[in-house]
């Protein structure tokens, strides 16, 4: 009785030591899982692979698992100024070897969360939607160890503070409420810099120059709706020694230093420079905005920013091209930064630079191509010569290409310079994003080893 007794309550003593012992085992097992996730996808750089091209759903990931290829998924959401967009990163590995970007998988939706700014509880149902295609594309048993992150640009950096962090939170409830991996600093602003380099990231990235010590870089400009970017690597010492403050930058990833020339003019993308060759303000409803950029005997509508102006061309408008022009030159007028060096590399350029040329036929609208800043200078003098007499779908296009071209001249760029244009690189988008997710892995893992 008295043994029995004793063993009862020595079983009583396991039993509460058991209990909580068993829990922190798991919860050792559940974090290491995690780690181990995260640590192989900063090994050195990630490669690409012909299979980026491949189909991915549930067959595909089961075939890559039982080839004994490891998979693995980032989440990024660009929250840019006229869109929201969503990439779906896969990478597989195998044991012993770097990680391989598979394959991405990309959906964008429009309007961008700014112009949600009075109207905060609209802006969750895009990102739902978003997020179900991650839900669809992702094998469940993969959903909680996938970092979910979005990052806006210029569109949010424009509104008051207030109402952008009201976005930002509704956001946060929203993915803190997913099936995904989200840690506090999941949804932000991300400065212009960041976006530059991360963009500079995924085309050197993508076009093979990362990885290959020795092999020249190629430089990247982007032209968003409310910002445009510029980032390249200098390769002579003059550009790093006299470019002003805040234009060179050095970062640091996958064990290597870089230091790069990056800068993002906020309120020259496409579309804050329409409103401000139109004379209006952000945010400020005018009665009527006249540019000698449209056709004289042109009126019409315009929608930015959630405002509706009325838009209208200049009753003594005769060469259209040389008056828009110079009211063009006037707004960039001591607003860029020109380096000699960029005459000498090689640049791709993304966002509205491919739009604009695919628009007017300058490259095709899904292969991209090669064009020079003097291309698009002819195709403006011709728009604009021509939509005097046969008025253009888009009123803007003689306005936009003018911009494209007196844009690229002011970075320094002679008109003889050939650009690359493309959208995807290997059926990749050539956006920040993946340079993001990328920096968003390396920065988990350094984190991770602090901790471990
Ligand atoms: O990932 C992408 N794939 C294809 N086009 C993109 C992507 N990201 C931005 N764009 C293009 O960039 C232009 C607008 O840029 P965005 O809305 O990102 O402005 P922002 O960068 O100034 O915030 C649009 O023409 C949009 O189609
Ligand atoms: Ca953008």
């Amino acid at each position: 009785m008295r043994k029995i007794l004793r063993n009862n309550h020595g079983n009583m003593k396991i039993s509460r030591i058991a209990y909580p012992l068993g829990l922190f085992v798991c919860l050792f097992i559940y974090v290491a899982y995690v780690k181990w996730r995260w640590a192989f996808a900063s090994q050195r750089i990630f490669s690409i692979t012909e299979t980026a091209v491949g189909p991915r759903n549930q067959q595909y990931h089961e075939k890559l698992v039982t080839a004994n290829r490891a998979v693995f998924y980032g989440i990024m959401f660009d929250a840019g100024s006229t869109g929201t967009r969503i990439h779906i990163f896969q990478f597989t590995q195998s044991a012993k070897e770097t990680p391989t970007l598979t394959h991405e998988t990309f959906k964008a939706l429009k309007p961008g969360l700014s112009a949600y700014a009075d109207d905060v509880d609209k802006s969750t149902q895009g990102i739902e939607e978003l997020l179900n295609v991650a839900k669809e594309e992702i094998p469940f048993d993969l959903w909680k160890v996938t970092p979910l992150v979005l990052k806006a640009t210029a569109g949010l950096r424009l509104l008051p503070g207030e109402k952008a962090q009201k976005l930002l939170q509704k956001v946060r409830e929203v993915f803190q409420a997913s099936p995904f991996l989200v840690g506090d600093d999941c949804v932000s602003i991300m400065n212009g810099t960041d976006e530059g380099v991360s963009a500079w990231i995924t085309v050197n990235f993508l076009t093979g120059n990362l990885n290959t010590p020795g092999k020249n870089s190629v430089g990247m400009l982007d032209l968003g709706g409310g910002s445009t970017q510029i980032t390249f690597l200098p390769k002579i010492e003059v550009t790093l020694q006299t470019s002003p403050a805040g234009y060179i930058t050095s970062f640091q990833m996958f064990n290597n230093t870089y230091k790069l020339y990056s800068y993002s003019y906020l309120g020259l993308g496409l579309m804050s420079a329409r409103l401000a060759i139109l004379g209006g303000v952000e945010g400020k409803p005018d009665n009527e905005l006249v540019s000698p950029c449209f056709p004289s005997s042109f009126n019409g509508e315009w929608e930015h920013a959630e405002i509706t102006y009325k838009i209208s061309g200049h009753k003594a408008g005769v060469h259209l091209y040389e008056l828009c022009s110079q009211r063009v030159s006037e707004i960039l007028q001591n607003k860029v930064h020109k380096t000699e060096e960029v005459k000498n590399l090689d640049f791709y350029a993304f966002s509205y630079y491919y739009d604009l040329a695919a628009n007017v036929g300058l490259i095709d609208k899904e292969k991209g191509g090669s064009l020079t800043v003097e291309d698009f200078e002819i195709a403006a003098k011709y728009v604009c010569r021509t939509m005097e007499v046969n008025p253009q779908k888009n009123p803007f296009i003689c306005m936009d290409l003018t911009y494209i071209s007196l844009l690229l001249q002011e970075f320094g760029f002679p008109k003889t310079k050939v650009f690359k244009l493309a959208r995807k690189i290997d059926d990749i988008e050539t956006s920040w994003a993946l340079g993001a997710t990328f920096h968003y892995i390396d920065s988990l893992n350094r984190q991770q080893n602090k901790v471990f």
